[in-house]
């Protein structure tokens, strides 16, 4: 196994204090970031911290209950549910070693949500907080709008979580302690190298637990491939972490930058963080039935319906493709 190569990428930090009187001033370092980076990191946003620590204690919670519990809620093709190690990625063809738990706020959670008495405030305090992230997407997706050169509520109407079509997710992420006694096998990754298909990807993670690299510079969005240069980005607690997804790529034409990301597997007993790691991503997808075209028309008109299908199948054409390499091995 070559080892990784490593560069120091200094990730833009924008802050979003005062935002109603700095918009153009925050537009153009949105714009820089996704049409450079493809990353940034957001501070003083308008999520209070005990927010954010109330939904990594309800997520730490979730993750506590027996696995029968979890399982009554299975992920499914409507993309909530929970699931553990049943994500495997094209690049790798091997399961992510983790659980998580993906929550929608419409019609898609119908039996995805616990009864109140086996997690009492699960629901009505994780829908607060997706509120809440949806109202610093919202900031953002303004400044896209006008950056591209679409009217501001453009993007904030085909993400409209109050629509039965709203596909927007929020997962709860877990992976697990790794034993540092025995050697990590190849195959084991904490999450593979993938892009995501969301608008935007807004990340929250603990400081200390360490992991999370990228790899910037996809240069097209229906391309699977990693890059060999990563870059570590250190988790602070409070911070969120931006990452375009392949949706706002394709809308801006190509202009803004999907980035590659995962989470690394620790084998460095000096550097790595082998302790479990939360972490909570926030994904803005767009309603099923809104048009998608970039202002330049360079790829057809799809639905967000369509967009998300293809995406699927992209990743599990890539995927079979990846296992026909590895030779046939069981996935
Ligand atoms: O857990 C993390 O830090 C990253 C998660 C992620 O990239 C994803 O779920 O798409
Ligand atoms: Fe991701």
């Amino acid at each position: 196994m070559t080892p990784t190569k490593y560069t120091t990428r200094t990730i833009p930090k924008i802050s979003l204090h005062n935002f109603p009187n700095r918009i153009p001033e925050i537009t153009s370092q949105l714009i820089h970031a996704a049409e450079t980076d493809g990353f940034f990191v957001l501070t003083n946003h308008s999520i209070p911290p005990s927010l954010i620590t109330s939904q990594f204690a309800l997520s730490k919670s979730f993750f506590s209950l027996p696995e029968p519990t979890k399982a009554s809620i299975p992920f499914t093709h409507a993309n909530t549910g929970w699931e553990s190690q049943a994500q495997y990625r094209p690049s790798k063809g091997q399961p992510d070693q983790k659980e998580s738990y993906q929550l929608q706020y419409g019609s898609a959670m119908e039996g995805k949500w616990l009864r109140e008495e086996e997690l009492p405030g699960l629901k009505e305090g994780s829908l607060t907080f997706m509120r809440a992230c949806q109202e610093v997407s919202e900031m953002l997706m303004l400044c896209f709008a006008r950056g591209l050169g679409f009217e501001d509520n453009y993007f904030k109407k085909h993400h409209d979580i109050t629509r039965s079509e709203s596909q927007t997710v929020l997962r709860l992420l877990h992976y697990y302690t790794i034993n540092q006694d025995v050697p990590t096998p190849f195959s084991y990754h904490r999450a593979g190298a993938h892009v995501d298909w969301s608008f935007l990807t807004l990340l929250f993670q603990h400081a200390g637990q360490s992991g999370l690299e990228i790899c910037p510079g996809r240069e097209v969005s229906t391309a699977f491939g990693t890059g060999d240069v990563w870059t570590k980005v250190e988790p602070e607690e409070g911070e969120i972490v931006c990452n375009i997804g392949d949706l706002l790529m394709s809308w801006s034409d190509d202009r803004f930058k999907s980035t590659f990301h995962r989470v690394k597997t620790p084998v460095d007993r000096e550097t790595d963080y082998f302790g479990e790691r939360f972490s909570i991503a926030y994904f803005n997808q767009p309603c099923t039935d809104c048009e998608i075209q970039g202002p330049g028309k360079k790829y057809p008109m799809v639905t967000g319906r369509e967009f998300t299908k293809r995406a699927m199948e992209r990743n599990f054409a890539a995927l079979k493709a990846k296992k026909e390499e590895l030779g046939g091995e069981s996935v």
